[in-house]
């Protein structure tokens, strides 16, 4: 991924680091709402379980101090009798909890995939310039899978272990509140040193997250280039910046490792320590008659039974850290604001038989360096009703990008565009794309069925108009596949030819008999043979439609009733074919050879 295309996210990113784990983990909120009930119900659940843990060390007491100091089998079996029926209350107690959190978390996740997915589909086309596919991958798959389970399992777990911390040392501190400071006194460095730490690693879990999304576009993009790559011999290079990529994040995950380590080192030797002297103390004391053994022996089952809810700290830290900057990856997606999508207001009164118009139409790229003209520089340009437009230029002259604009995959920068006197600007999106029907040079077809992919162009057409587009199209190929028309096309139809594909794609553009259709050289990838077939059955479609149709090549443009030569960022000449080549020195330029020999026929 370019460096450009990375520096949007990467500028957010730096944004995201300043901002706090519990402010970006706070914006689920919504979507935890309408799962308060069963969240909180699962807290409780999960306390009252941990509750049953620590009650275990009082019945020890009371069974050492009572029925063990007195001779009393029969108290003795009450005490184990009470510890088993605790021991099953905890285990019932935390698979309720599971059961109430499972299948819940599993629905967020799914909604909050579904209103990203929502979210992308509705961004511009110059968002999708800008990020990695990879990144979006990756927040729509990894930091969902994280947060789904954070909400699971380390949210509850860290207010129930707070809990259980809190109402262990209550216990500790009423039994022996000598001993219980013993054990309490080192939180206070522990608290802050883990405060340090984890602002570290909130850092290296952002960068290894990121690099994820790199590596995701890396893999993604060899996987789609694999041909490329293999003509070219290039698999060693793109095993290097794979290997680059890999290497990166593996020092990242070991950079976090290291910290969990050293923040997993602190909470796990500090309070043993502390309990150790504890233990010392305490046994002093027992062995002085200053305290009955009973409750030095719950004294430290209760410590004990401290031991996993402080020790899981730094590991439930870590994961609310990982699922904060989940949280800010997810959220910078969804953040991103849509373009406005105006309703019909008084422009988008129709004026029938105005067709296509451009005034003034000026158009840069949003992410064009500063100092560089815009692309479409003021063009005025007039398609009638029910006439064809071939727009003719130079290569990089700027042909596709102004056919972009009128479903307005990009938005004009200025002017006007107008479709029978409507301003697209004014048009809901979506019916203007009832409007108008496009077939881009690059023609993509998705893992789907022949019929599907076709049938994409329109929402009304049925299967007499999937016949006629096929037909159309020149697509009698289809016939022949292994199930005709539902034969699955594979991902970007790869398992057809160059010029298949692109017929399917024309045939997709003309099923709903669109009012305004654009072509992007339609039939490039075409033999002589099938382009003059082609181009038979398109005139028939041509004739009941609007057109504007980019030519390279002077049968394309024999399709049309008139030619507009786009030069500078303007319209340079319009006139029929014969009166540019006749005129304008510069298409007959781009026309030469072949050009030259039709118009003399
Ligand atoms: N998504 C984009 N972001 C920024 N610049 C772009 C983008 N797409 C195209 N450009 C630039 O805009 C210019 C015009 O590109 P465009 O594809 O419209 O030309 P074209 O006339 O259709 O060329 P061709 O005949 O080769 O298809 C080029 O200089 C190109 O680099």
């Amino acid at each position: 991924m370019g460096d450009e295309r990375g520096g949007a996210w990467r500028a957010r990113r730096s944004a995201a680091e300043r901002r706090s784990a519990v402010r970006s983990l706070l914006r689920l909120w919504p979507y935890v709402r309408p799962l308060a009930p069963r969240l909180f119900g699962s807290m409780a659940v999960a306390v009252g379980a941990s509750c049953m843990a620590l009650l275990i060390p009082l019945v020890l007491k009371w069974t050492v101090d009572g029925p063990v100091a007195h001779r009393d089998p029969g108290g003795v079996w009450l005490g184990g009798g009470l510890v088993l029926l605790l021991g099953l209350l905890e285990a019932g107690l935390f698979g309720l909890r599971r059961w109430l959190t499972a299948r819940p978390m599993a629905a967020l996740e799914a909604r909050m995939r579904a209103d990203l997915y929502r979210h992308l589909q509705r961004l511009p086309v110059a968002f999708h310039d800008r990020w990695g596919s990879g990144q979006l991958l990756s927040r729509a798959t990894g930091d969902l899978q994280i947060l789904r389970m954070f909400l699971a399992f380390p949210l509850v777990f860290l207010v129930v272990n707070s809990a259980t911390i809190l109402v262990g040392f209550t216990i500790l501190l009423t039994q022996r509140w000598t001993l219980g400071l013993i054990l309490l006194v080192p939180a206070v460095p522990l608290i802050v040193l883990c405060t340090y730490f984890m602002g570290q690693y909130s850092l290296a879990s952002r960068r290894a997250q990121d690099q994820i999304g790199d590596l995701t576009t890396l893999v993604e993009e060899s996987a789609l280039g694999i041909r490329i790559i293999k003509a070219f011999g290039r698999h060693r290079s793109q095993g290097q910046a794979f290997r680059r990529a890999a290497h990166a994040l593996l020092g990242t995950e070991l950079r976090k490792a290291r910290l969990l380590a050293e923040v997993w080192l602190l909470v796990t030797a500090v309070p043993d320590v502390a309990l150790g002297v504890a233990l010392v103390i305490g046994a002093v004391q027992v062995s002085d008659g200053q305290l009955s053994a009973g409750t030095l022996v719950a004294f430290l089952s209760t410590a004990l039974a401290l031991r996993w809810p402080i020790e899981s700290l730094g590991w439930l830290l870590s994961m609310s850290s990982e699922s904060a900057t989940a949280a800010d990856r997810y959220f910078e997606v969804m953040d991103t604001e849509l373009p406005p999508d105006h309703t019909a207001g008084p422009d988008a009164v129709s004026r029938a038989g105005d067709g296509i118009r451009f005034t003034g139409v000026q158009f840069r790229y949003p992410d064009a360096p500063d100092g560089t003209p815009d692309l479409l520089a003021g063009l005025d340009l007039h398609i009638p009703t029910g006439q064809t437009l071939a727009l003719v230029g130079a290569t990089g002259s700027g042909k596709t990008s102004l056919t972009a604009l009128i479903p307005r995959l990009y938005e004009a920068t200025g002017g006007r565009i107008t479709l029978d006197g409507m301003d697209i600007a004014r048009l809901p999106k979506e019916r203007l794309r009832a409007m108008v029907s496009t077939a881009f040079e690059e023609p993509t077809l998705f893992s789907a069925s022949v019929r599907d992919n076709v049938l994409m162009g329109a929402e009304q057409a049925g299967e007499a108009d999937l016949r006629w587009a096929l037909q159309t199209a020149q697509c009698g190929f289809v016939h022949e596949l292994p199930q005709g028309v539902d034969t699955q096309v594979g991902e970007q139809g790869l398992s057809l030819s160059g010029g298949q594909r692109q017929r399917l794609a024309l045939a997709r553009a003309v099923v709903g008999r669109p009012r305004f259709l654009v072509l992007d050289d339609p039939l490039s990838a075409l033999d002589v043979h099938t382009e003059a077939l082609v181009e038979g059955a398109l005139r028939e479609v041509l004739a009941t439609t609007t057109a504007l149709v980019v030519a390279h090549r002077p049968s394309t443009v024999l399709l049309a009733d008139r030619v507009a030569l786009l030069s500078g960022g303007r319209i340079a000449a319009v006139g029929t074919h014969h009166q540019l080549l006749a005129e304008c020195r510069e298409y007959r330029q781009l026309m030469s050879g072949d050009a030259d020999d039709r118009s003399a026929a």
